[in-house]
Order: C-alpha cells, then structure tokens, then sequence
C-alpha cells in the first residue's frame, strides 16, 4: 500500500470548532483513512478555539497581504489531529461563531475569510511546505469552495481536487464587487467559472471545477440532480454528473460508543440491552417528566431550521400526546421553533421537556434514553444523528430522504418477516404522514419482543467509517493516478 497525502480544507473540524456534522466528518476523516496509507492534514482558520487547542504550533509560512492583513501558517496538533492553521487575527480572532457574530448576522467579511482559506489551501496544494506536498486537496462545503478554482486558474502542475458537498443549503454568494479582491484571473467571472447568476458563487466554483464532486450519501447524491433538490445547481450538477458520487458518512465509534460512554448514567451495548433502562430513568429526570416506563419517549438532537422539518413535529405534538407517549427536545437555532417547543414543554409538563442550545452531553444522554429518534429532515445528505440513534438503540424514526433514506431499514412487512428493520420511515415530509407514522411506531412499542429485536438490529447495524474510507481511499488513488499521468 502506498502513501497517499491528502489536504482536507474545511471551515470547522471537531472537537476544536462545531457547528454541525460537518465538523464531525472532518474531525474522523484522518484516523478514519490513515489504515490505508492516507496521511491526511486539514487546514482551518484560526479562530480562537483552534489557537487556544494548538499544541506547539510552529510558523511555516508568513503572508505580508493575506486579504487585509498580515497573516502567518501555523503547522501543529490540536485535537489528535494534524493541522496546518491560518494565523489571520484581522480575519478570524474575534469571539462570535464562525460565520457569524454574536448577534447572529454573518461577519460582513465572510467573502474575505473564505477567500482566504480557498488560497491557503491552494498554495498547500502547489508546494507551500515543501514537507507536505498532497496528491488530493479535498474542500469541504462553500467555505472551501474556491481552494479547487485556485488550483484550477493557477495553470500549473497541481493536485487533484475534490469537492464535497455536506449542505446545498449554504453556497456562499457574494456581490460581483467581492470578485477582484479574490485575485483570480477576469475569465474567471464566467458561466464555466466562479460566477453564479451574477454573483461569486463559491461552492458553485467549487463544484464547476473541481475533478470529483462527492456527496455524504448515494440517495442524496441522485437527489440533487433533481430541481427541487439542487438548489438551483442541479443544471451543473448534471452536466457534471459523471464525476458525481455519494459516500455514506460513517459515525466517530469512540465518541459514540454506548458500551463505554462517560457521558450516560449506565452503560449497556447489543448483548446488554437491559442496561438501557437506567438511561431512561435517568434522562426523564432530567427533563422532568412522568416517571411511567411504559410511556414511549421519542426525542430530537438537531439544529433547529428549516431542512430539519421540526416545524412538523410541532405540528403533530396533538398525536404524539393522544398516544400517551412524551417528547425530549435538545435544538438549538430558529427563535420562532424554540419559542413553540418551549410553549409546548410548558403546557404539557410531564409530558414534554425541552433543553434550548447546544450540549454534547445531553445529546449522548438523550440518544440513550430515549424509545425513539425522530427526524424529519425535508432534505438530508446524510445526518448523522440517526446514525448515533442506530448504536444507542433509539429507534431512528426518519423522513424518506436523502441519507436517512440510506441508513434506516423500515419496519415495513416484508422487512419484518425477513427480520430486518431498524427504524421507521415516512413519506411525503409533511405533518400528517409524520403523524401516521407516530401511530405506527406507538403500534409497534406495543410488541415488547418485535420492540427488542428491532433494538439489537439497530444496534448491530454498520454504522462505521470503514465502508466510506473504502471508498474515500478508491476515489483518492483513482484521481492521484489520473493526475500523475
Ligand atoms: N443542540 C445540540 N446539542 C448538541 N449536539 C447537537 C445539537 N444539535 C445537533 N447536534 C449534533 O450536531 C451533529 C449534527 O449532524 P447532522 O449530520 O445530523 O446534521 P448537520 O445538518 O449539522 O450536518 C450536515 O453535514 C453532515 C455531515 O456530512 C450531514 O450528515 C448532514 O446531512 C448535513 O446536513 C450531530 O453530531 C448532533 O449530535
């Protein structure tokens, strides 16, 4: 087995910086591809976290002008990962998020700030450190969009590129006056270039022009040639469909790892499912609900928005209580979605509890005490908490789309007499079919032998990296050939 180098170019990456499952693919990429010879480096902005977690990180580049200022590359370990970390404090020193303030709008100078990792990466990719030189340079989301249109115009010996794509939602479109700062060439302002619809589109640019385009799941990666799922990139994302592919995420198994989690009140895995119950117990306490262990508990992990469909599972709170059932909630995001949980939680104690903001360990605890995971997603790349759900025996109830499509085996007959199921799926995403298939679950609770097979098939079902690298390290090889030669 060769090495095979590979610059992973990405705007946040756990356990450093967090914001979604983003940054928990580029935390598990490296440890995930190293067993096939892949050695693998990310380079991320500075921001306060990621200077904060440097271990002795040494300079290995200074840039006098980095988009308005001066600017050093640092080269270090943070978070048992290798890095290389763009020291910009007029980009990225400033407490906040990483695309937007305190108050919530998007730092003004986001075009800059991306802008600057896209060149960083690009210079990497053409010889920067001449310690690490990589095969592949592979830029995660808009935010690393224009890494693979800075190789592409440099008109030199470069890298493959590869261009995954983790939310369509988010393209990073900025106004045509952001376009000279960029210091790409004029012809890059065109159809077959940068611009999108008059605008810099940056994941636009990296999808036009990066060798490989990838996507966390083959269901979503057919979706997204469709109208309603490309986002308006879908006439790209056909004519491009060639290099198109979808790789399953896989789920970081030792963060995730029910058998061995600090996290939870008991531990318990497939063999030792009885030990779930203390969770349960456990995680009604904490949110204050009625102690009835026959009550099914569904529960919720996400960000509130849009994609997620929780505007749903709102709508159909009448149902999950005529069931007898209860809800815990962990979400944060959309004001207007909190406020209706939180109206909910207080109407109905007891029955509902809701948690407000973003909390790793609740998350844990929630996936192990809860009956069932719900996920209404009205689009869904991957999604990785079903994922979780699955090893922690929650039952994933999911929206058939995209990657939860891919990963959730519906209870459906035929599943059933071969003994297969995992979850349950509904379809169109709309509040009444989500309503439907709350009855069907609260149906199936009631068959405690069906409930337990269903558990241990969750719980046994491959949720690792090891398929995706198979994959992420065929595609790499296939690329690095196709350049060097
Ligand atoms: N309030 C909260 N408190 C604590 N933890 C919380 C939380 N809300 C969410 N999380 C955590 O954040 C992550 C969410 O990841 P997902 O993949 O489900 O969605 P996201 O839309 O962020 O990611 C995008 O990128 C990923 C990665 O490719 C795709 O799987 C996905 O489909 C795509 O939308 C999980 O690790 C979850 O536990």
């Amino acid at each position: 087995m060769s090495s095979l180098k590979v610059l992973s170019v990405v705007s946040e990456v756990y356990p450093l910086v967090k914001t979604g499952g983003l940054a928990d693919v580029a935390g598990a990429l490296p440890a995930a591809l190293a067993p096939h010879g892949i050695e693998l480096r990310t380079v991320i902005p500075g921001y306060p976290a990621v200077m904060a977690g440097l271990e002795a990180g040494e300079p290995v580049h200074r840039f006098d002008h980095l988009f308005g200022g001066p600017a050093q590359l640092l080269a270090g370990r943070a978070g048992g990962l290798d890095l290389f970390v763009i020291d910009a404090p007029h980009l990225f020193e400033r407490p906040g998020g990483p695309y937007v303030g305190g108050n919530g709008v998007d730092w003004p100078d986001n075009a800059a700030r991306f802008a600057a990792l896209g060149a960083v990466a690009s210079g990497l990719g053409l010889g920067l450190v001449p310690g690490f030189v990589p095969d592949i340079v592979h830029a995660h989301d808009w935010q690393a969009g224009l890494a693979p249109a800075y190789l592409h115009y440099a008109g030199t010996r470069r890298p493959g590129t590869v261009m995954t794509i983790h939310n369509m939602a988010f393209q990073g479109q900025f106004p045509a006056h952001d376009f000279p700062m960029l210091g790409l060439p004029p012809h890059a302002f065109g159809l077959g270039g940068v611009e999108y619809y008059g605008m810099v589109g940056y994941l636009k640019a990296g999808l036009q022009l990066a060798d490989r385009i990838t996507t966390v799941s083959p269901g979503y990666a057919g979706e997204i040639l469709l109208p309603e799922g490309g986002m308006g990139l879908d006439g790209l994302l056909n004519a491009r469909s060639h290099v198109l592919s979808g790789i399953l995420n896989g789920l970081d198994e030792q963060a995730w790892n029910p058998a061995a989690d600090p996290l939870i009140a008991a531990p318990f895995d497939a063999k030792a499912i009885k030990g779930r119950a203390a969770n349960k117990v456990a995680l009604k306490a904490a949110f204050g609900l009625d102690p009835d262990p026959e009550a099914l508990l569904f529960g919720v992990v996400s960000r509130l928005s849009w994609q997620k469909g929780l505007d749903l599972l709102a709508d159909s709170l009448g149902t999950l209580l005529e069931l007898g059932a209860q809800l815990v909630l962990l979400g944060s995001g959309d004001a207007d979605l909190a406020g209706r949980f939180a109206g909910a939680a207080q109407a109905h104690p007891g029955r509902i509890g809701v948690r407000l903001g973003y909390d790793e360990a609740v998350a844990h605890q929630l996936q192990a005490g809860s009956d069932v995971l719900i996920v209404p997603s009205r689009f869904e790349p991957c999604g990785l908490t079903q994922l979780s759900a699955l090893r922690y025996g929650a039952l994933p109830l999911v929206a058939r789309v995209g990657g939860l499509a891919d990963t959730v085996i519906d209870v459906n007959e035929m599943a059933r007499s071969a003994g297969v199921g995992t979850g349950v799926q509904f379809s169109p995403v709309t509040a009444p079919a989500l309503q439907l298939a709350l009855k069907r679950t609260a149906a199936l609770w009631r068959d405690k032998a069906l409930w337990k097979k269903l558990q241990r098939n969750a719980m046994t079902t491959d949720v690792s990296w090891e398929r995706a690298a198979r994959q992420y390290d065929a595609l790499f090889r296939q690329l690095a050939g196709e350049r060097a030669a």
